[in-house]
């Protein structure tokens, strides 16, 4: 007798399963979630990704028993498990099939997949992947990205398997325990608000935001105010894959062209606002596609005309103000004390804390970046080391964009609210101070209560000062012939075409666009 195996990875669902569906035809079915403790040691992880995977594999595991199927866990290194298996259990039969889904992750899980390949084809194992979203493995030229993304989008969704319908398998030793994250050598806490793992979870969020919170989705989603329940706050599950994307593009177009059909102007503004985030599920695939393209913009600059920018000069008393949130900047503070209570901040305010890193405290953005991705609940290796890059300005390829944090304040923050919700000595904080309280009289910090340097942190820099002298840093690299000379390959590589298509091809094409790309070109106002 054969089996197969469906190794599920960050794809923690029954449904829109390719893996799955494949290894149910083919008979036995072993579906094994393999806990890596080497994965876990990595300094991108942290307490609240292995916590809310555990909240996410026992609801897969509860899909799974309803399918007929056990799901297996295994503690161990990949290879390992599989050879394992392969030796312990002759009684079980070969395993003949891994079923999984591609991944696009850290440089430690793109080693893992290299080694079992090559387990693979020494032991005789089949190992079909399967795409997990948009992003094409093997890419040849990024011409042709933008078509496959919507071919991809557009095509059908996968049912799960029907109820009892699994000839489940399990592992032929005994059942192992989940570990503690502390025996596993991960330190630190779970953070206390975040978002609950899971499916069902997923799709409460996710009809949750359809139904309702995306009427405030253009609009809202800048400021750390209103964004928390503006946004689709879906990321997490996006990247356990507790949700498909083909999915969740499906199901919002769905909802989009049903608005669209209504004279009702909220409902016309609500289809507006599902349009702008369609184009968001379009950048997810964009930005992992650059690191599935080139996995070493996890490590090293993307334009390696800027190693040695910042490299050398590393600042270890800025980044400890920033890590504490203690820079001076309120708005900054306030971002990560919210992230260090519920895992998450919206997009404006993230570019923000890594301009602020970057540019006015000079840091280079590898650790800023590990740093951050333990923060995340969201940590999804593709876009974050994209979006850091891009952010830091060693693309070489994205415009420079630093935000100020006291203009932050003002546009997104103007009376408050959001920095004395975060940071409790702001409450003590007169108005006149709120954008830099470090200003206040003596006399007047006396009245409040607090002193500034020790209740309020003075800025460690002076920011125009700063960002100035930094941006003419970058600048002067840019504009280096060699520099320039680089940056075509780099476009070519990783640019987007969508904009360039869109202007090409005119209204009259319109008509032959897909239903997904006509609902992507309505907000594709941030070309990247
Ligand atoms: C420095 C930095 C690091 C980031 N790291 C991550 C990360 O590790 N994981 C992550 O999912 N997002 C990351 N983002 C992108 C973005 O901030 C989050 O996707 C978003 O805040 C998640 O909240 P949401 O699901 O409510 O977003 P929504 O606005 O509702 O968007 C829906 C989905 O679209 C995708 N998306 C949204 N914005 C972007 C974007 N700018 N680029 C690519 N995809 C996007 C995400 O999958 C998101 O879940 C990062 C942004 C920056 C500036």
């Amino acid at each position: 007798m054969t089996f197969s195996v469906v190794w599920f990875k960050r794809d923690l669902r029954v449904h829109d399963h390719a893996p799955l569906r494949a290894a149910a035809e083919r008979g036995p079915v072993m579906c094994l979630y393999i806990l890596e403790p080497s994965l876990w040691r990595q300094p991108d992880y942290a307490v609240q990704h292995y916590q809310f995977l555990r909240e996410s594999l026992r609801d897969l595991a509860l899909h799974l028993r309803e399918l007929g199927a056990q799901l297996q866990l295994a503690v161990g290194e990949v290879t390992e498990v599989f050879e394992r298996l392969r030796c312990t259990a002759p009684e079980l039969g070969d395993v003949s099939h891994i079923f999984s889904h591609e991944e696009t992750g850290n440089a430690h899980t793109f080693a893992r997949d290299l080694a079992l390949g090559r387990w693979c084809k020494q032991s005789g194992v089949v190992w079909q992947e399967f795409a997990q979203h948009g992003v094409v493995r093997g890419l040849r030229s990024r011409d042709h990205w933008d078509k496959a993304w919507f071919a991809h989008m557009s095509s059908k969704l996968l049912a799960a398997p029907a109820p009892a319908s699994l000839q489940g398998i399990c592992l032929p030793w005994v059942k192992e325990v989940w570990p503690e994250p502390q025996t596993l050598g991960m330190s630190g806490f779970d953070t206390p608000r975040r978002q609950q793992g899971g499916r069902a979870m997923a799709v409460e969020v996710f009809d949750e935001f359809l139904d309702k919170r995306s009427h405030w989705y253009r609009g809202g989603i800048s400021s750390p105010l209103s964004a928390p329940t503006a946004c689709s706050r879906l990321s997490p599950y996006l990247a356990l894959g507790c949700l498909s994307m083909r999915e969740v593009v499906q199901t919002t177009e769905n909802s989009m062209h049903e608005l669209m059909t209504s004279d009702d102007a909220q409902h016309q503004r609500q289809a507006k606002s599902l349009g702008s985030f369609l184009s968001r599920l379009h950048w997810h695939c964009h930005f992992i596609q650059k690191l599935e393209s080139e996995p070493e913009l996890e490590l090293h600059n993307l334009h390696r005309g800027y190693d040695g920018l910042r490299e050398e000069e590393w600042n270890q008393a800025h980044f400890e103000a920033l890590v504490e949130g203690r820079t001076g900047w309120p708005m900054v503070d306030a971002c990560v004390a919210m992230l260090r209570e519920t895992g998450w901040i919206n997009f404006r305010m993230r570019a923000m804390l890594v301009s602020v890193a970057s540019y006015a405290l000079w840091l280079h953005w590898r650790p800023v970046g590990l740093w951050l991705a333990r923060q995340f609940l969201d940590y999804e290796p593709g876009i974050h080391w994209s979006q850091m890059q891009m952010q830091a300005g060693t693309t070489g390829i994205n415009a420079t964009r630093v935000y100020n944090p006291i203009k932050q304040a003002q546009d997104h923050d103007p009376h408050g609210q959001f920095v004395r919700r975060w940071l409790p000595t702001m409450r003590r904080v007169p108005d006149m101070f709120l954008l830099q309280p470090w200003l206040m009289p003596a006399e007047l910090q006396q009245q409040c209560g607090l002193q500034v340097g020790k209740d309020i942190a003075i800025p460690l820099v002076d920011f125009e000062t700063a960002t100035r002298l930094a941006k003419a840093r970058v600048h002067a690299l840019r504009s280096d012939k060699e520099v320039r000379a680089a940056k075509a390959a780099i476009v070519d590589k990783h640019g987007s075409r969508l904009r360039r298509q869109h202007s090409s091809q005119g209204d009259k094409s319109s008509k032959r666009k897909t239903k997904s790309q006509q609902s992507t070109s309505l907000q594709h106002s941030l070309d990247f």
